[in-house]
């Protein structure tokens, strides 16, 4: 398949790759609403566990909370000369069971994170593996997997604190000013001007920090995009000495990205760092105004002592409070990411057939209902007046296409290269919607067809001959499930692959390496053939099959295919003619067009095109 001068390469879902702030517009109010929405969109199911970790927080920080008083009980106690046995005992069972009980609501809270996280990535995953072909094409996958792994992580490490330090935050420190105006009005209104300051920057700052996390993602995204492209093609760009390039090219990402980072960190900073300066100030005051307060006789010092401590335990407090508005940033900022993958157009896929394709029931004819007989019949293929560009403002690769190919027997579709033979398999397997005209196959609109047993009925031999990481088994049986070991052993045969499950160390159970890196090219596109055949497809497509095979194995193939066509329709696109010259049809492409249909000897006498192409191959 060729790619046309003018396409643009695939880019990430947003952010541009160059690091210039898409994003600055993504700032105002609007925005930072949907943002909070996704992110509870995500902590709502949780919500009774979150709730649940939040109270015994609570109540482990109320816990603290009393220490400070019974302080002051054992001080008051020690001074008046009365026995401190009860209260000290009191004191450390305030210390221990406080202790113990935030620990738990710790757990608790990260438990529920661990299951928000899990249910968004299940949720994600089968997002994404519904997606359109076009919207994944136009996307980077390493982004892709950047939302689903390093966004979830940062949505689970960030949201239940933010909910907790808000909760426990907001609660103690509301308990910790009362407590405090009962023990000095004056010394509270001090408090409470630095908690007024804390609240201003906290409002500057936050919004801040949700924009850079954003940018920061997007940055380690774009880290991602580059290093799938350059692990994809591994080979080749080590063959072509380019590391030095791609390494430049994945340093400028990761700069890009620090610098994103940098510039997060540094609100992050000026956040924490007012917040704890304003409350040393605010203590340093304390202790100044309440001195003289003491001197004067207006306090006693175990009220000052009691005023000190519970300042020291708000200090904390109000430090997380804006940590925990921080964190909420943040993690908006990843759930915004995740979210976004939710807005991509998917295909509708009822969960019926979703299941019914995967079990391979339609596809292998197991069912043993009355339509079981139908569902094996092959499948004849219409073509009429399909006009179909890739995206809008790019070429029309076809052009009024129209054909037809009867059930059973082999057709083949030949052309020069670009001719667009393969946008006919894609747009058959519905990886494509035509603009106009329409394609029936088994004398259906294929938009008709529900599309998980459209797909189930075809097997689909692809031209580069993808293999999965795994086993030769689990290439073989992909999306059929389990299967007999005979069923197995025949489509082996049938593909010329007998002999290599024999040499494999493990036999079907050896591991393929990654693409299938530990196989020739040749044993690749036969265990595609395999896999297709093992699915015993209505219609068969096979694109370019037999470019990689020696010629016993080429020959071999050849009648393999012959034989497939005689019980089903089988499809083939071929660029050398020796493999389709027994075709029963064959349709001669280009630039689009259909020019001409005919068999080998037909053609060879009736059009130009076909005749060029079987003279350049010294067929006639
Ligand atoms: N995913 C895509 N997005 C945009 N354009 C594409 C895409 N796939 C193919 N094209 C363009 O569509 C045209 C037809 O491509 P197609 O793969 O169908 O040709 P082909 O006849 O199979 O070529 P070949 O024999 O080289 O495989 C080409 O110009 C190609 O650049």
């Amino acid at each position: 398949m060729t790619r046309a001068p003018g396409i643009e390469d695939p880019r990430p879902l947003t952010g541009p790759a160059d690091g210039s702030d898409a994003r600055e517009e993504d700032t105002g109010p609007d925005r930072t609403w949907a943002s909070q929405r996704a992110l509870m969109t995500h902590l709502s199911p949780q919500r009774w566990r979150m709730a649940a970790g939040v109270l015994l927080g609570l109540v482990g920080s109320v816990m603290g909370l009393a220490q400070p008083l019974a302080a002051k009980r054992v001080m008051d106690d020690m001074s008046q000369g009365r026995p401190t046995a009860g209260p000290i005992l009191m004191l450390s069972l305030l210390v221990v069971t406080g202790a113990v009980l935030a620990g738990l609501g710790h757990y608790v809270l990260q438990w529920s994170a661990e299951s928000m996280v899990c249910a968004a990535r299940c949720r994600l995953t089968e997002r994404l593996l519904r997606l359109r072909v076009p919207v994944v094409e136009r996307t980077e996958p390493g982004d892709l997997i950047a939302r689903v792994t390093s966004d979830t992580t940062l949505l689970r490490q960030t949201a239940p604190q933010a909910v907790s330090a808000a909760v426990t935050g907001t609660l103690v420190t509301a308990a910790t000013v009362v407590i405090m105006g009962f023990l000095d009005a004056v010394l509270l209104c001090v408090t409470l001007g630095v908690i007024a300051f804390v609240g201003v920057i906290v409002a500057v700052v936050a919004p801040r920090i949700g924009r850079a996390t954003r940018q920061v993602q997007d940055a380690v995204g774009h880290i991602g995009g580059a290093l799938e492209r350059v692990l994809g093609a591994f080979r080749t760009v080590k063959a072509s000495g380019a590391e030095h390039w791609e390494t430049q090219a994945l340093h400028r990402a990761a700069e890009h990205a620090r610098h994103r980072g940098t510039r997060a960190a540094a609100w992050e900073a000026v956040s924490a760092t007012a917040s704890a300066v304003v409350v040393q100030v605010c203590f340093l005051v304390v202790l100044g105004v309440g001195g003289a307060r003491v001197t004067a006789g207006t306090i006693s010092v175990s009220t000052l002592v009691a005023f000190l401590l519970y300042l020291f335990a708000l200090a904390p407090r109000i430090g997380q409070l804006v940590e925990g508005v921080s964190q909420f940033q943040i993690g908006s900022a990843a759930a915004v990411r995740i979210e976004h993958i939710e807005t991509l157009e998917a295909e509708q896929v009822k969960p019926e057939h979703a299941a019914q394709h995967t079990r391979g029931v339609t596809a292998r004819g197991d069912s043993s209902d009355m339509a079981a007989e139908d569902c094996r019949s092959p499948l004849d293929v219409t073509f009429r007046q399909v006009r179909f560009s890739y995206r809008p403002g790019l070429p029309r690769v076809h052009h009024e296409v129209s054909f037809t190919v009867p059930r059973r027997g082999l057709t083949a579709i030949v052309g020069p290269s670009g001719a667009g033979k393969t946008t006919v398999f894609s747009l058959i397997e519905r990886f494509y919607e035509p603009d106009a005209g329409c394609i029936l196959v088994g004398g259906k609109d294929t938009r008709q067809w529900p599309l998980s047993r459209l797909r189930a009925s075809i097997g689909y031999v692809e031209q580069d001959t993808p293999v999965l990481a795994g086993t030769l088994r689990d290439n073989l049986t992909l999306g059929v499930g389990d299967s007999s070991g005979e069923e197995l052993a025949q489509v082996l045969h049938m593909a010329r692959l007998d002999t290599l499950t024999d040499r494999l160390p493990h036999g079907l159970d050896t591991h393929v390496g990654h693409r299938g890196s530990r196989l020739s090219g040749g044993e690749r596109q036969r265990v595609a053939i395999a896999r297709a055949l093992l699915r015993r497809p209505r219609l068969l497509l096979m694109d370019e099959v037999t470019s990689q095979l020696d010629a016993a194995n080429e020959a071999a193939l050849r009648n393999m295919i012959t034989d497939a066509a005689r019980s089903t329709t089988v499809m083939v696109i071929a660029h050398r003619l020796s493999t389709v010259t027994t075709a029963d049809r064959i349709i001669v492409m280009e630039a689009g067009c259909v020019r001409a249909i005919g068999t080998h000897g037909e053609l060879i006498k009736h059009d130009a095109l076909y005749s060029k192409l079987a003279h350049t191959q010294l067929l006639n």
